[in-house]
This record gives structure tokens, C-alpha cells and sequence, in this order.
């Protein structure tokens, strides 16, 4: 992990300075995998903008080989002038990587599967047939296109022999690639797994070769791999707003940012208009014709609900006593529910002062029992509820 040089006894370093990693995010590429992720040529140039509005470092195109207009695509999106890098993700094949590097990208995202599932049933090579075919690409792209960045990943990691993972990523390293990548492909490594990987990998490869992170979240994970990962040393880990691809998706944009929030606040707030998140959601949802989750990290309409007396007490003193991140960040409201059956007395006067209403000690105790009796099987809406509270005070 980075040390931060400027921590002094007052301001401890973050336990996970946000400088030590970076975002690459793939909707337009794994999200393009996402059942309805279909993007026509003004979508990717409006995601590519917000992406880049935001401040994602990276953003990860699909390969040219899919179609022509994917090619004029990525084309278009790397002549757009935008401070984002892109890459593309491509087969290690010669045919893929010439076709790539004509289309302005800043670097190529190659793969090949290392587990035995990918072998038998995706490419048929054995894995020293995959580094001869790492080395041929890899010193291609060096000898012709010095500039571009090289990462290279062994898909499907956490299903691959520990020894097969070793070899490959030694000689690619070897090979002068910029980055290394570990893909849980199938969304089954455990956080543990992921640590303890990705520390190994850190053995045999060159101090200077990043490390990245993609997680499936087929088990619920992806959001903490991507963490574990980081707490181990990686340096670029692959997103999607809203989690969108392949499946039930990957670690998303906002899930992680959250996550990594905890750690470096104010090295987030540098880095990224975290106040733009909401619009990134909100755009992703309309292109694929899906509402936003409604417990969604963040952005999702209950994210920032508070619905118990005993929250709601705490909540009007001192949102952080019920909030681990502030909503108001990352450009989310909170939504106080002072009218159900789990209020309490501290939520109905606190909700009568201000409107300007103060009950004696018995008063209170009964308006909020009335409250909670009509609210035993429906919420009261906040009309219904002033209504009331003004009533009581009359009555
Ligand atoms: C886990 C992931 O998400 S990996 C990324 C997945 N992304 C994509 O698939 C990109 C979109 N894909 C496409 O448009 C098409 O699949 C193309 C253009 C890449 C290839 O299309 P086709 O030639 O029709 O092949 P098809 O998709 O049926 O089969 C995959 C081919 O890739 C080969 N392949 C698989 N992985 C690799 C690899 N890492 N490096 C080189 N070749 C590979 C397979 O052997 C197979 O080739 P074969 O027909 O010679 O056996
Ligand atoms: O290239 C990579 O690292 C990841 C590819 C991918 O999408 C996956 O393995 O799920
Ligand atoms: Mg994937």
C-alpha cells in the first residue's frame, strides 16, 4: 500500500489513500455485455462524456473485431478530446491487436483464459502455448507501438492453478507489460482469495507493472474483492455503472466508491465530481430501460431512508450517527419517515417543532401513540401527518 509522505501525527495517512488506486471503467465494454446493454453511437459518446465529467481515469471500450461500426465507434470516442485514457479489450491474437491499434486508444486490455474450464472449452491452448502467444503480441505492440500501454490478464483467475497464474504473469511482466489483471470471472473468489492472490502475484511481478482488479458478482462480493484487492496492493480496479455486464454484472461505479469513501474521503472529493454519480446512474437506467435498484448504493431512492424512533432520535441530532458517508457528497438527498408504526416520541416532536409546534411530555406521548396506531399497516404521508399534528394542538 502507498504511504502518504504529507501524514503527520494529527492527520494520520487514510488507511487506503485514494491516490494508490485507480478506476477503469468498462460500461462501454462489459456493459456491453449486460443483457440490455445495446449502445447506439450517441449513447457511448454521451457515456464517455459523463465518464469523463465525472473523472474516471480510464475508460475500457469494447474490441474492434465485433463490428465495423464498433470500430468507427471507439474511433469517434478516442477523437473526442477527452481527459479519460481509453482502451480496448482484445483477444491476444495479432489479428485483434493490428486491428486495435489504429483506432487512437492509449492502450489494449489483453486476455487469455488460464483455467482449465477456458482452456478445454474457449481457446483449446495449453499454458505455454498462452505465454507464446503473449510473448508474439506483446512484442509487437513494443516494437511498433511504444506509446500504448500493455495490460495483460489471465481470465477466469480464481478457477486457474496458482503455478499456471505464476508462470504467466512472470513472463508478461517479464515482458514489459504496464499492468497485470486478475479477473473473477465467474464471480466465486472470496474477499480472502483475492487478498492473498493478489499479494502473491505481487511476488513475481516488477515493482513498476500495475496490478488490476475485475470481480463478478455472482456471489455478492464484488463490491468487497474489489476492495480486498485494493488493501493488497492492486492498483486499477474495473467498474460499471450500476454494475452492469455479463450475468448479474461487476463491481459498480457506485458501490465501490462508496466502500472506498470510508477510507480517504477528502482523497475521493479530490480525485472525482462524486455530486455527478446520481446523473451516471440515472443515464445508464433510461439507456438500458431499467429503474435504478431501490437499494442501490447511494442513489437508490431508500439509500438515505431513516424509518426507526431510535434512528430517527440519533438522525435529527447527528446524521452521522445513521450514515456512514454523507448524502449530500455525492448529491443524494436523505428521507426522514417520522410517520410509521416504528416512530417514536423524539421523531413526532422534533417533526412538530418544525412547524412550530411543542407538546407537553403527556401530549407527546399520545400523538405519537396515535401515530403509531394508525400507522400500524400504512405509512402516513407528511400532509397527513402536519394534518395531524396541527389537529392535536387545536383539539
Ligand atoms: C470474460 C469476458 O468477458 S471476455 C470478453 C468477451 N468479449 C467478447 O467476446 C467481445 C465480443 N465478441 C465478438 O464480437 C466475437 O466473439 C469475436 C469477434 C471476438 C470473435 O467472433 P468469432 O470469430 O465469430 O468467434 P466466437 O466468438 O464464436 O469464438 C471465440 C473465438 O475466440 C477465441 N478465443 C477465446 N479467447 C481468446 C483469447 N483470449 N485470445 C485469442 N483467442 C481467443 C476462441 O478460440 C474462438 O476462436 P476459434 O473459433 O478459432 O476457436
Ligand atoms: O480482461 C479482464 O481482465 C476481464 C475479462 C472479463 O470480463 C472477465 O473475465 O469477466
Ligand atoms: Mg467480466
Amino acid at each position: 500500500m502507498t504511504q502518504d509522505p504529507t501524514a503527520t501525527a494529527e492527520h494520520p495517512a487514510p488507511l487506503i489513500p485514494a491516490t494508490s488506486w485507480a478506476i477503469i471503467d468498462s460500461t462501454l465494454r462489459e456493459g456491453e455485455q449486460f443483457a440490455r446493454g445495446n449502445f447506439k453511437t450517441d449513447d457511448k459518446i454521451e457515456i464517455a462524456r459523463a465518464l469523463d465529467a465525472f473523472g474516471a481515469e480510464f475508460i475500457e471500450v469494447t474490441t474492434p473485431m465485433v463490428s465495423a461500426q464498433t470500430h468507427a465507434d471507439i474511433r469517434r470516442l478516442t477523437g473526442l478530446g477527452l481527459k479519460a485514457k481509453f482502451l480496448t479489450h482484445v483477444r491476444c491474437h495479432m489479428d485483434d491487436v493490428q486491428r486495435a491499434v489504429d483506432t487512437g486508444v492509449d492502450g489494449l486490455d489483453l486476455l487469455f483464459g488460464t483455467s482449465s474450464f477456458l482452456r478445454e472449452f474457449s481457446h483449446g491452448k495449453n499454458i505455454g502455448q498462452i505465454i507464446e502467444a503473449a510473448q508474439e503480441v506483446i512484442s509487437w505492440i513494443k516494437t511498433n507501438h511504444p506509446d500504448l500501454q500493455i495490460r495483460f490478464s489471465a481470465e477466469d483467475t480464481f478457477r486457474s492453478e496458482e503455478a499456471d497464474l505464476m508462470a504467466v504473469y512472470k513472463a508478461v511482466s517479464d515482458l514489459g507489460v504496464h499492468r497485470v489483471g486478475l479477473a473473477d470471472t465467474v464471480g466465486v473468489a472470496t474477499p480472502r482469495q483475492v487478498y492473498t492472490l493478489v499479494r502473491e502475484v505481487r511476488k513475481v511481478i516488477h515493482a513498476e507493472c500495475g496490478i488490476e482488479f475485475h470481480g463478478h458478482n455472482d456471489t455478492g462480493c464484488a463490491v468487497s474483492n474489489a476492495y480486498e484487492a485494493v488493501e493488497a496492493g492492486a492498483t486499477h480496479i474495473d467498474t460499471t455503472i450500476l454494475g452492469i455486464g455479463e450475468r448479474n454484472g461487476i463491481t459498480p461505479l457506485g458501490g465501490f466508491l462508496a466502500r472506498m469513501f470510508t477510507f480517504d474521503p477528502q482523497g475521493l472529493i479530490d480525485k472525482y465530481n462524486l455530486d455527478l454519480l446520481p446523473e451516471l446512474d440515472r443515464m445508464i437506467a433510461r439507456m438500458v430501460d431499467l429503474p435504478i435498484p431501490w437499494n442501490n448504493y447511494l442513489t437508490g431512492e431508500f439509500a438515505y431512508n431513516h424509518k426507526a424512533g431510535m434512528h430517527l432520535k440519533a438522525i435529527y441530532l447527528n446524521p452521522g450517527a445513521y450514515e456512514a458517508i454523507p448524502p449530500g457528497v455525492f448529491g443524494v438527498g436523505r428521507r426522514i419517515q417520522a410517520a410509521s408504526k416504528v416512530t417514536g416520541k423524539h421523531a413526532i416532536a422534533y417533526k412538530a417543532r418544525e412547524m412550530g409546534l411543542h407538546y407537553g411530555e403527556d401530549a407527546l406521548r399520545r400523538v405519537t401513540d396515535h401515530i403509531k396506531a394508525l400507522a400500524e399497516h400504512n405509512e402516513l404521508d407528511d400532509e397527513h401527518l402536519e394534518h395531524l399534528l396541527r389537529e392535536w394542538v387545536s383539539a
